[in-house]
C-alpha cells in the first residue's frame, strides 16, 4: 500500500520529506477498514476510532493496548511447532495488522530473526506454491512484457515508492533456482529495512521477474504458481530487465532499486549496466562485500594482521565471493600504498576447478578474470584443491562463498592454523546447512584460536570454559542502513565511496576490539542504531560527491542523525482521521477497489 508523502513539518527541521508521525488520513471505514494491515489496529481501535468509522460491533468490547496485543501474539507465535509454521504465522500476522506484526518482531527481535529472514525465510520459498495463500508485491513475467509499466503502475504515484526489491530467483541465497518464489525474498529483505533501518513500509515494493525456472522440481509440481517453462536467457531477458528498469525510472523516478539472489551470469552484469544511470545496489555482491569487510577490518584488529602481507583465500568465486574480493581489493588499496592490482594479488580466489588462472580466463567471469593468478606461480603446485592451496597461500583470512557444506575441513582448518596465529574464517554460505564449516568445529580444531563469523545465526561457540559470540556476517547488517542514507539524500547514483563510507561507519561500531568473547560484528539487536551511523556516512558521501538531490539535508552531525531518526519509521498506532472519499481517491490516484490492494486503501501517510 503505497504511502503519500504528505510532507511533515517538524518543530526542529520545518519540511521533511517523509512522514512518520502526526494523524493518518483514511476515508475507510467498518470491514474495509479492519481488513487493511496498514490502519488496522484490530483490539487496539479507541473508543472515538470505534465511533467514526463504524467499528461497533466488529470488535469485542475490550480495548486493548499494542503492549497487551504483542503479549497474546507472541504467546500463539510460540505455540506453533516448528519454525517454517512461525514463519506461516508471521505471514498471516503482517496481512492482518502491521503495526503489531513489526512491533512483535521488535520486542522478540533475536529470537524472531532467524524466523522471519535467513534460514527459515529459504524453506518459505522453497515451499512458496504449497503454502501460498495470498500474493504480496508485484508479479511480473517475461512473456507478458507489454504490462510491465501498466503493472508497476498500480502500486502508487510517483512520489509513492522509495524502494524497490527485486529478484528473478535464480539463486536464492545457496538454495539456487526457485522461480516465483522469489517474491519472498524480495518481501523478506523489505522486512528487515523496515525493522533495521526504520524504512517506511508502505512505501516500499517488492517485486518479482518470473523468467521461467530451470528446478525440475517445480516444473513437474502441478502446483507450482510460476512460468512453468525454462528459464529465459539473452537477448529476451535482458530486454525483460531493461523494460523494468525503465518502467521503474518512469514510474518512480526518486526509488532506490536494490536487486536480490540473481543469478551468477546476470547479478554482476545487470549492477555494472544500471550502477553509473541510477541509485541501485546489489545486495549479494555489495552488501556482502561491505559486512565482510567490516569483519576482516574487526578480525585483524583483534589478531594484529596488518593490510600490506595480509593474505586472503576466497572458497566459491561466485557473485559473493567476487562481490567480497572487490572490496577487501579497495580496502588494501586504501590502507597501504599499493595499486589496486597489487592489491588483487593479495586474493587467491579458488572455484569448482580449483584456483583461479590465467590460463582458463576464457571460462571465467569478468569478475572473476581479475583474480586469476599466472599459472607459473604454480607450476608444479597443486592447486586444484583448497587444501594444497591454503598450505602455498598461507591465509590469513579464509572466506567461503560456495555452498559447499563441510568444505572447511579438518584437515583444512588445522593446516591453516600451523602457518598464522589467528585463523580468520568466516563461513558464509546461507542457509545454515549450507556452512562451509561450523563455529564450534573450527574453535575446537584451532584450540580457540580462530576468529569466526557465519552467514546464518549460530549459538556461541565454548572453549576452556568460556563462551564466544558468534557474529553473523550477512548483509542484513549493511543493506538497511545504506537504503536509509541513499533514500534520504535521494542520492542519484550509488558510487564505490557510498559504500566506502557505510564501511567505515560499520566497522567503527565493531564489538570484538579486545578479543573479550564478543562478536566481531554488532549484534542484530543494535543494528536499527548502526543503521543511522551508516545512513549518517553514506548522506554525507552523497553530499561530497554532489549526488544527493534532497536539498534540506543538515551539515553538522548531531542534527544529522535527528533529522534521520525523525523520518524513520516506527511500529506504533498513530491517531487516524476519516476524510471523504474524494479526498483520499485524489490521493491514490486510483479507483476504490480497481488497483491492486494498495491502491484501494488510500491514504495519507
Ligand atoms: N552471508 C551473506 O551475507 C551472504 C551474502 C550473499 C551470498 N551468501 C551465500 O553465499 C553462497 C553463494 O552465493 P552466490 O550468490 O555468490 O552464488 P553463486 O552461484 O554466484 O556463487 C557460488 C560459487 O561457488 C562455486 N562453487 C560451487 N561448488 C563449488 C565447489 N565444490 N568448490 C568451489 N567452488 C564451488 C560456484 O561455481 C560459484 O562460483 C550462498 O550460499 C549464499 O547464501 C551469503
Ligand atoms: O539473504 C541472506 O540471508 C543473505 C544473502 O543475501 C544470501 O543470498 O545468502
Ligand atoms: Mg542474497
Amino acid at each position: 500500500m503505497a504511502a503519500h508523502a504528505k510532507e511533515q513539518k517538524s518543530p526542529r527541521f520545518g519540511h521533511l520529506p517523509l512522514s512518520t508521525s502526526g494523524p493518518q488520513e483514511t476515508s475507510l471505514t467498518g470491514n474495509a477498514l479492519l481488513r487493511t494491515p496498514y490502519f488496522n489496529k484490530g483490539s487496539a481501535f479507541t473508543k472515538e476510532e470505534r465511533k467514526t468509522f463504524k467499528l461497533h460491533g466488529l470488535l469485542p468490547p475490550n480495548i486493548q493496548t499494542l503492549e497487551e496485543q504483542v503479549q497474546r501474539a507472541y504467546q500463539q507465535y510460540s505455540s506453533r511447532p516448528n519454525d517454517l509454521a512461525k514463519n506461516t504465522f508471521m505471514t498471516s500476522m503482517k496481512e492482518q495488522n502491521e503495526v503489531l506484526y513489526y512491533r512483535l518482531i521488535q520486542d522478540h527481535l533475536k529470537e524472531m530473526f532467524s524466523v522471519i529472514y535467513t534460514p527459515t525465510e529459504g524453506e518459505a520459498i522453497q515451499n512458496y506454491s504449497r503454502l501460498f495463500r495470498r500474493p504480496e508485491g508485484c508479479f511480473l513475467n517475461i512473456e507478458d512484457q507489454d504490462r510491465i509499466e501498466d503493472n508497476i503502475d498500480q502500486w502508487g504515484n510517483p512520489e509513492d515508492i522509495d524502494l524497490i526489491v527485486v529478484s528473478d530467483g535464480e539463486q536464492i541465497l545457496g538454495i539456487g533456482d526457485q522461480g516465483v518464489g522469489a517474491i519472498l525474498i524480495s518481501v523478506a529483505k523489505l522486512v528487515i529495512y523496515t525493522l533495521c533501518a526504520g524504512i517506511h513500509p508502505a512505501r516500499t515494493l517488492p517485486v518479482v521477474l518470473d523468467c521461467g525456472t530451470n528446478n525440475k522440481e517445480l516444473l513437474d509440481d502441478d502446483l507450482y504458481l510460476g512460468l512453468r517453462q525454462p528459464r529465459a536467457r539473452g537477448e529476451k531477458y535482458d530486454s525483460f530487465v531493461s523494460k523494468f528498469v525503465d518502467a521503474c525510472k518512469k514510474r518512480y523516478p526518486k526509488a532506490y532499486l536494490h536487486f536480490e539472489d540473481f543469478g551468477l551470469t546476470n547479478a554482476r552484469r545487470i549492477l555494472d549496466k544500471y550502477q553509473p544511470e541510477i541509485a541501485c545496489f546489489n545486495d549479494d555482491v555489495q552488501g556482502t562485500g561491505c559486512v565482510t569487510l567490516a569483519a576482516v577490518m574487526a578480525a585483524f584488529k583483534v589478531g594484529g594482521v596488518k593490510w600490506d602481507d595480509a593474505r586472503f583465500v576466497m572458497f566459491g568465486a561466485g557473485t559473493a565471493g567476487t562481490g567480497i574480493a572487490d572490496q577487501i581489493k579497495d580496502a588494501i588499496a586504501q590502507e597501504t600504498t599499493k595499486s589496486k592490482e597489487e592489491a588483487g594479488r593479495q586474493i587467491w580466489c579458488v572455484d569448482k576447478p580449483g584456483l583461479l588462472l590465467k590460463s582458463k580466463r576464457d571460462q571465467l567471469t569478468p569478475a572473476q578474470v581479475a583474480y586469476a593468478r599466472d599459472d607459473n606461480e604454480w607450476q608444479g603446485k597443486q592447486h586444484s584443491e583448497l587444501l594444497s592451496v591454503i598450505k602455498e597461500v598461507k591465509p590469513h583470512v579464509l572466506i567461503g562463498t560456495s555452498t559447499v557444506p563441510g568444505a572447511f575441513t579438518m584437515e583444512v582448518v588445522q593446516e591453516m592454523a600451523k602457518h598464522v596465529d589467528r585463523p580468520i574464517i568466516f563461513p558464509l554460505s546461507n542457509p545454515t546447512r549450507l556452512h562451509e564449516a561450523k563455529p564450534q568445529d573450527l574453535f575446537d580444531w584451532t584450540e580457540g584460536k580462530a576468529l569466526v563469523a557465519t552467514g546464518s545465526p549460530f549459538p556461541a561457540a565454548k572453549y576452556q570454559g568460556k563462551e564466544y559470540e558468534i557474529s553473523e556476517c550477512n548483509n542484513s547488517v549493511t543493506f538497511p542502513g545504506i537504503g536509509l542514507g541513499a533514500i534520504l539524500s535521494r542520492t542519484r547514483l550509488l558510487p564505490p565511496s557510498l559504500l566506502i563510507a557505510a564501511v567505515k561507519a560499520l566497522a567503527s561500531t565493531a564489538p570484538a576490539v579486545n578479543d573479550t568473547g564478543a562478536g566481531l560484528l554488532p549484534d542484530v539487536t543494535d543494528v536499527r542504531e548502526i543503521s543511522v551511523q551508516i545512513a549518517r556516512n553514506v548522506i554525507k558521501a552523497a553530499v561530497d560527491e554532489g549526488l544527493a538531490q534532497e536539498k534540506n539535508i543538515p551539515t553538522n552531525d548531531a542534527d544529522l542523525e535527528e533529522w534521520i531518526l525523525e523520518q524513520m519509521w516506527d511500529a506504533r498506532y498513530r491517531p487516524l482521521k476519516l476524510v471523504d472519499e474524494s479526498v483520499a481517491t485524489a490521493l491514490a490516484r486510483g479507483e476504490a477497489g480497481t488497483g491492486s490492494h494498495r491502491r484501494v486503501a488510500s491514504f495519507r501517510s
